[in-house]
């Protein structure tokens, strides 16, 4: 069976994706050949490749991304199967179909054609775009239960919700799969060869998502691509969860390409994990909300001392390496922030239109002030007057110099010290306090349905892909789509103004520049999460795994 049909009724798409798992095709791939349809850089024209021998795997290059085009220009970016580097696999009927929780599920399958598009917002004659595999449980699956050993490892920082993953990892694989094999491997990437591991069951797992932190442990550095692989073949690890963040999904990308050279049949699954929110594609990062809501005490007790004082001035450092989702985030569901400082918008601090111009006329206006400072924000500037040495952490992540401290002390040299003005200025630095949290309510339902989600892929012989939700519904990414960038708040976008309308602060920004900036833009933003119509509150009531 070919990868393409080309049936033409809109009912019966005329498009069809191929989809190993679904009744439609072979119960194995014996009858058919796997294609790859590759796609080149400066070619828009699909190509063949027959993959189907594992021999040929084995010797073959770098894993060249599955680009399937349909009509109207549909763009299909699938995520690798085992079956495109082992022939012959035999599959099995799904045991979800028997279990009484999902008996009152109307459809219990995905569609085999189910794809979640990337953008949303179309024209007329707009063509229809990028899109992903839509997550969710197949008919057929690729795995006995009793032939699964899973294992699930967490690396980079923490983020509140990691406990609830690997809950509900390791409760969807038993309840749903009957899976009693979950080995959790302890201390991130270095765990699979350095350190213990632990065996997870429901019961272990019961009431960790309550705690924060991972009951795993992880670690930043320590990845060794071929004693991680060589682990994991010599336990015989057959499905791998990989919880973590743009570092973790780089490193579970060359996993997926070690195993998927030596031809086992081992599914390596991404669960992206990041406070910074820094992911692309994805709507949000789970965490996120819980990191943002936890900011607002912070920002509350910055407020408090900021009033009670004469030109009181509350300065909160929040965490955001690159991007500053979380500063402004919280910024904008405070509203007791005067400023907000962020990574993406630089700014500076004297003359004309400078923050301290700013402060000077806020505490004029107002008699005290906020301020809210992602800790990546500034650091050209501290670096030109601290001199900087390019310090890394051990995963090669540049360090960064305390932000927080530094802005709070120029505040004080200048309105203190030069100018004697009588200020009395409170730095709260509550950067770890939002992340060791465990996760809200609607972040352990988001934990839930991401952990379904890479349940639901694994078992169905998706491999090297991330999963996540793309406005709003699940889906199936390719690891070089969440790896090849880093999320940042766009501030050209609407969200943005609307920070800066609410705040009223200074953009810092030429805007000369701007519009030199607007012009040189080549990819749309995604979603910034509240706004029009990719509004991120749809996830929880209109997901379906
Ligand atoms: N390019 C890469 N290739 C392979 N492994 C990588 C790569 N980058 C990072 N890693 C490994 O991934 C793990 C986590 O990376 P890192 O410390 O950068 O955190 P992260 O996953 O980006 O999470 P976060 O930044 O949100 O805390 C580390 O063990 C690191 O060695
Ligand atoms: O101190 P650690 O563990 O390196 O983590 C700090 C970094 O981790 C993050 O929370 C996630 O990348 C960043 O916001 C922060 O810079
Ligand atoms: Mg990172």
């Amino acid at each position: 069976m070919d990868t393409i049909s080309s049936s033409a009724s809109l009912s019966t798409p005329r498009f069809r994706c191929f989809d190993p798992t679904n009744s439609y095709h072979s119960t194995t791939t014996v009858n058919h050949r796997p294609y790859f349809l590759t796609f080149s850089a400066n070619s828009t024209t699909a190509s063949t490749r027959d993959c189907s021998s594992k021999d040929a795997m084995k010797n073959s290059t770098k894993y060249e991304p599955k680009i399937i085009t349909g009509d109207d220009g549909y763009v299909l970016e699938d995520v690798p199967h085992l079956t495109d580097h082992i022939s012959d696999l035999p599959t099995y009927p799904n045991p979800l179909q028997d279990n009484p929780s999902y008996s009152v599920v109307k459809q219990y399958f995905v569609n085999a054609d189910d794809t979640v598009v990337q953008k949303i917002v179309v024209q007329k004659d707009s063509l229809r775009g990028t899109h992903f595999r839509r997550a969710g449980p197949r008919q057929k699956v690729y795995f006995e239960s009793d032939e699964v050993h899973a294992c699930i490892v967490t690396c980079g920082g923490l983020c509140p919700g990691l406990n609830t993953v690997i809950r509900e990892l390791v409760c969807g694989l038993y309840h749903m799969y009957g899976v009693n094999r979950v080995l959790g491997i302890e201390g991130g990437y270095r765990g699979f060869y350095a350190r213990n591991t632990v065996l997870l069951s429901p019961k272990v797992v019961n009431d960790i998502h309550k705690r924060g932190g991972t009951i795993l442990g992880t670690s930043r550095g320590g990845y060794d691509t071929s004693k991680i692989v060589d682990s994991i073949e010599d336990r015989g690890i057959n499905q791998v969860y990989i919880i973590g963040g743009d570092g973790t999904q780089r490193g579970a990308s060359v996993i997926f390409e070690e195993i998927r050279r030596r031809g086992l049949k081992v599914a390596v699954v991404g669960i992206p994990k990041t406070i910074d929110n820094d992911i692309p594609v994805i709507d949000k990062s789970f965490g996120f909300d819980t990191a943002v809501e936890e900011a607002q005490r912070a920002i509350n007790a910055a407020h408090v001392e900021a009033e009670s004082f004469e030109n009181g001035i509350g300065v909160v450092k929040l965490m955001g390496r690159y991007s500053g989702f979380i500063a402004m985030h919280a910024t904008l569901a405070s509203r007791d922030v005067d400023c907000c400082l962020i990574p993406e918008s630089p700014f500076y601090l004297e003359g004309p239109g400078g923050l301290f111009e700013f402060i000077r006329k806020r505490l004029k206006e107002h008699g005290h002030m906020v301020i809210v400072i992602a800790e990546g924000a500034g650091q050209e500037l501290l670096s030109e007057s601290m001199r900087a040495m390019d310090q890394q952490d051990a995963s090669g992540n540049k360090l960064l110099q305390d932000v927080g401290l530094w802005i709070s002390q120029k505040i004080k040299d200048n309105f203190a010290n030069r100018e004697k003005m009588n200020i009395t200025l409170k730095y709260i630095d509550p950067t770890y306090m939002i992340r060791a949290i465990p996760s809200n309510a609607s972040d352990n339902v988001y934990c839930t349905l991401l952990a379904h989600s890479a349940i639901h892929g694994a078992m169905a012989g998706y491999t090297g892909f991330t999963v996540g939700p793309v406005n709003g519904r699940h889906a199936y990414i390719p690891f070089h789509r969440v790896t090849e960038r880093q999320n940042k708040v766009v501030i050209t976008d609407r969200m943005w103004a609307r920070l800066l309308s609410s705040t009223n602060q200074p953009s810092f920004v030429d805007p000369k520049q701007v519009i030199k900036d607007k012009d040189t833009v080549d990819e749309e933003p995604r979603s910034q999460l509240l706004n029009g119509e990719n509004h991120i509150d749809t996830l929880t009531t209109q997901e379906r795994v």
